[in-house]
């Protein structure tokens, strides 16, 4: 393990000095828990020890939902995530968190902010965010903050009570994922390309600025491989200069086209460094590369996640992969687009659960990389089959009659991994950390936000 050198003085979990020590010294403070219906228990980890429902048998809602035939559970023993959280890292309810991606949420700072300087209707309404004792309140860098995981990264720490300031260039983050923060005190939004430097004092930086989509990074590779490069660069010099703890978020691409499944974070990759991939897999590798050498050379306190295939809430319609285009492509009832013969294998988890793990991976004192996924492993065939499953249930219980997809095979994409699962061992062993959501139900939740997308 890379144990880098700290000043004598400053403990391994306590990073430097936070923002908010330095302001107020050492004033003891009373935290408030957020104002929600389940508020009042704090535990982080309370989800690991609940009775939670199983998400097939949904009590609240009255729904039910068949696995699809063409799964085979056997295949999942190892992992069965099968429970629906009702709350998630950081004592937030998860009601809060899906109201912040729901149309009908209520939070309206960023429309009455709008409406006028004096605001006729009252002060701007914000989610209701944790009042934190000053001392445990970290102000904390988020690059790549309005995209798809970013944002769902900024409201959780947001909501936990921290000040939060967010980059992001827009190339595939959006404004809106953040709307709701827009004018929040313990919030910044900064429109920033990462592969330029930035100056800002922080106590902890989440770098995850970089397109993920193989559509979107492939588009433009040498600007993906200096994002890769000059960002991780820029964010680590900044770590450097200010003593702010750094997580890069790395991916399963490290691996390549991998010959060892499931994948450990032993596995050193198998990856074609001159293929159409290279600029990102190549651009992540070098990213860890450099990581390891300012923690080694600098003392810069690092921690690294390989995120595994991630799908929720706020993925771009046009984002181009897997998960995203079955839906919508299910949804249209037009083709699903398989490349390939299908029989690629993915494993996929829901956004919640990377968010839980980025941050406990923030929070821990371990250095080396460690993989965030759900290793609930589907053939693309498959997965195929039961996003049309649930798409035609989700449409039925919404009285909405549409044509049924079937399935169309396309030539396969060059350098496609052929497998990919994660080893969670680690996860498990030194953050405490394991899925809590089955595929199924993270799906469940997403068909329904695309669909309530595309109606609106
Ligand atoms: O979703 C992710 O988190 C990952 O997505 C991509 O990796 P990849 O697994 O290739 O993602 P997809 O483009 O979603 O492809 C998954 C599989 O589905 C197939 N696919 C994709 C799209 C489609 O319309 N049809 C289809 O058959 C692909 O060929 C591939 O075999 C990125 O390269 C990863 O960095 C990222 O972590």
């Amino acid at each position: 393990m890379i144990s880098p050198r700290r000043p004598s003085g400053v403990s391994p979990t306590s990073n430097s000095m936070n923002a908010a020590q330095q302001i107020i010294g050492t004033a003891t403070f009373t935290e408030s828990p957020i104002s929600s219906p389940t508020a009042g228990d704090r535990s982080d980890r309370l989800w690991e020890s609940s009775p939670f429902r199983h998400p097939l048998e949904n009590a609240t809602s009255g729904e039910t939902m068949s696995v699809p035939e063409s799964h085979d559970r056997e295949q999942d023993r190892d992992q069965p995530a099968t429970a629906t959280p009702g709350r998630v890292r950081g004592g937030v309810s998860l009601d809060v968190v899906r109201g912040l991606y729901n149309s009908n949420t209520g939070f309206s700072g960023l429309r009455r902010s709008n409406s006028s300087v004096v605001y006729p209707g009252g002060p701007p309404e914000f989610p209701p965010v944790k009042k934190l004792n000053p001392l445990n309140k970290k102000r904390i860098l988020v690059s790549g903050g309005a995209g798809f995981v970013g944002s769902h990264l900024v409201d959780r720490l947001m909501l936990m009570g921290h000040d939060v300031i967010a980059i992001d260039n827009y190339f595939t983050g959006s404004k809106t994922n953040l709307a709701h923060w827009f004018g929040h005190p313990n919030f910044e939004m900064i429109r920033h390309d990462v592969v330029d430097p930035i100056m800002l004092e922080v106590d902890q930086i989440y770098h995850l600025a970089c397109p993920a989509s193989p559509v979107h990074y492939q588009s433009n590779p040498v600007k993906t491989l200096k994002t890769g490069f000059f960002g991780t660069y820029n964010m680590l010099g900044l770590a450097k200069r200010v003593k702010a703890r750094f997580l890069l978020t790395s991916t399963s691409e490290v691996y390549g086209d991998p010959e060892e499944h499931p994948q450990k974070e032993s596995y050193w990759g198998h990856v074609n460094c001159i293929g159409p991939r290279a600029c990102y897999d190549e651009g992540k590798r070098v990213a860890e590369a450099l990581t390891y050498s300012y923690a080694r050379q600098d003392n810069v306190d690092v921690r690294v996640a390989r995120i595994f295939n991630t799908f929720g809430p706020r993925m771009n319609w046009n984002d181009g992969r897997v998960v995203s285009n079955f839906i919508v492509q299910a949804l249209k009832g037009d083709d699903i687009t398989i490349y390939g013969d299908g029989s690629a294998t993915r494993s996929f988890q829901y956004v919640h659960d990377l968010v839980d793990g980025l941050i406990a991976l923030m929070d821990s004192d371990y250095t080396e990389p460690v993989n965030l996924g759900n290793p609930e492993e589907y053939t693309i065939k498959q997965f195929a089959d039961m996003i049309v499953q649930l798409v035609n249930e989700h449409r039925q219980r919404c009285g909405d009659v549409g044509k049924t997809s079937t399935v169309t095979y396309l030539p396969a994409v060059a350098d496609d991994p052929q497998k990919r699962k994660p080893d969670t061992t680690r996860a498990k062993e030194v953050l405490g950390w394991s899925p809590q959501w089955s595929a199924v139900d993270g799906l469940r939740e997403t068909v329904a936000y695309f669909h309530r997308s595309m109606q609106q």
